[in-house]
């Protein structure tokens, strides 16, 4: 396959088999500690790790750090701030051996791209946070990377900065043709940026979907959450409902839906015009629910009331905790 097969190991900390094609985005993602970091620094070769990692079928994991060819992005984006944001972007292809005039020339290029042309000069602390991180991602895409690895890219910027430069990162993305591994905290990244997403939890590959089959069905509790569902298990099968079909009483439900829990508020927040609940529920997972603001007063709904919550099962979706599907699965 053209593209990067990946089946690494950084003991104590990952453990991932996955695929990315060329021209793919693949987002991941997964909660703190998960081992996502880990996984971009060892294809990076900033931590040793074992196993291979297959790029057009050669294994970056047999390289040193300098010969792999890596595009790398982080949060906290590195440039050097003595040097103009030309000369960052052009210090890429300057060290690969193209000539000062040329690199510099691809480096205004790069700068023009991102809407920067007239600020070739400015230094990094001359620069916005935003601005600085579209130089950062000019520097790693200028190189030509084999691979882009792109590590919470818009973390820390003003939100609508981030949205702005989300737009952007997104075209020039679809314009580059090798393989991207993007590591995101945030749904919105994964499902309009990434072709595809792989879900770590604990340092195993947890899901490997589509963002549509992600969100639509997650298979951790992290991934339920950050596209705003709940997920409850029940024996093989997991069970996915948005906190909108979510009824909330304060006797137990008539009819005795089969769906039920009783539970306690546990924190209470405006969405919208609704009203949301965190309930940890008795023995139970925590649940959200959206309730209108008229109901919320009525109820006394604050935290620490003892609550009925329910949910009708045409408003569910059902599907198997364990697809044979795709490479490794967490226990
Ligand atoms: N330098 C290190 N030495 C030893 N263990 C580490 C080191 N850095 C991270 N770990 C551990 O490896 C595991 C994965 O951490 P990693 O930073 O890769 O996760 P992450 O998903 O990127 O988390 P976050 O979203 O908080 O950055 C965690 O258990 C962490 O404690």
């Amino acid at each position: 396959m053209s593209g990067l097969q990946v089946d690494l190991r950084v003991p104590g900390r990952v453990e991932a088999a996955f695929e990315v094609a060329r021209g793919e985005v693949l987002a991941v993602i997964g909660p703190n500690g998960a081992g996502k970091s880990s996984l971009v620094q060892a294809l990076a070769g900033l931590v040793p790790a074992e196993g291979t990692a297959l790029l057009d079928g050669r294994d970056l994991l047999a390289l040193p750090a300098k010969d792999r060819h890596v595009g790398l992005v982080f949060q906290q984006q590195l440039l050097f701030p003595h040097l103009s944001a030309l000369a960052n972007v052009a210090f890429g292809p300057r060290a690969r051996g193209t000539g000062r005039a040329e690199a510099e020339r691809v480096a205004a290029d790069w700068l023009e791209r991102f809407g920067l042309g007239d600020l070739g000069h400015r230094r990094p602390g001359q620069l916005s946070g935003g601005q600085a991180q579209r130089v950062a991602i000019a520097r790693a895409l200028a190189t030509d990377p084999w691979l882009l690895l792109l590590d919470e890219p818009l973390t820390g910027l003003d939100v609508k900065v981030a949205m702005a430069l989300r737009i952007e990162l997104g075209r020039h993305l679809a314009a580059y043709d090798g393989a991207t591994l993007l590591v995101t905290h945030h749904a919105i990244d994964a499902l309009t940026i990434a072709d595809r997403v792989l879900v770590l939890d604990g340092g195993q590959v947890a899901q490997v979907g589509t963002p549509a089959e992600v969100s639509q069905r997650p298979r951790t509790e992290h991934v339920a959450r950050l596209v705003g569902l709940n997920v409850v298990r029940e024996a093989e099968t997991l069970v996915a409902f948005p906190p909108e079909v979510v009824a909330v009483s304060l006797a137990p439900p008539e009819g005795s839906p089969r769906l039920r829990w009783e539970g306690q508020v546990a924190d209470v927040s405006p969405h919208g015009d609704a009203v949301r609940l965190l309930v940890h529920t008795t023995g139970g997972p925590d649940l959200i629910a959206d309730v209108t603001p008229g109901a919320a007063t009525e109820l006394g709904l604050a935290p620490g009331r003892a609550v009925w919550l329910s949910a009708k099962e045409t408003a569910v979706r059902r599907y198997e905790s364990h697809p044979d599907d795709w490479g490794t699965v967490s226990p």
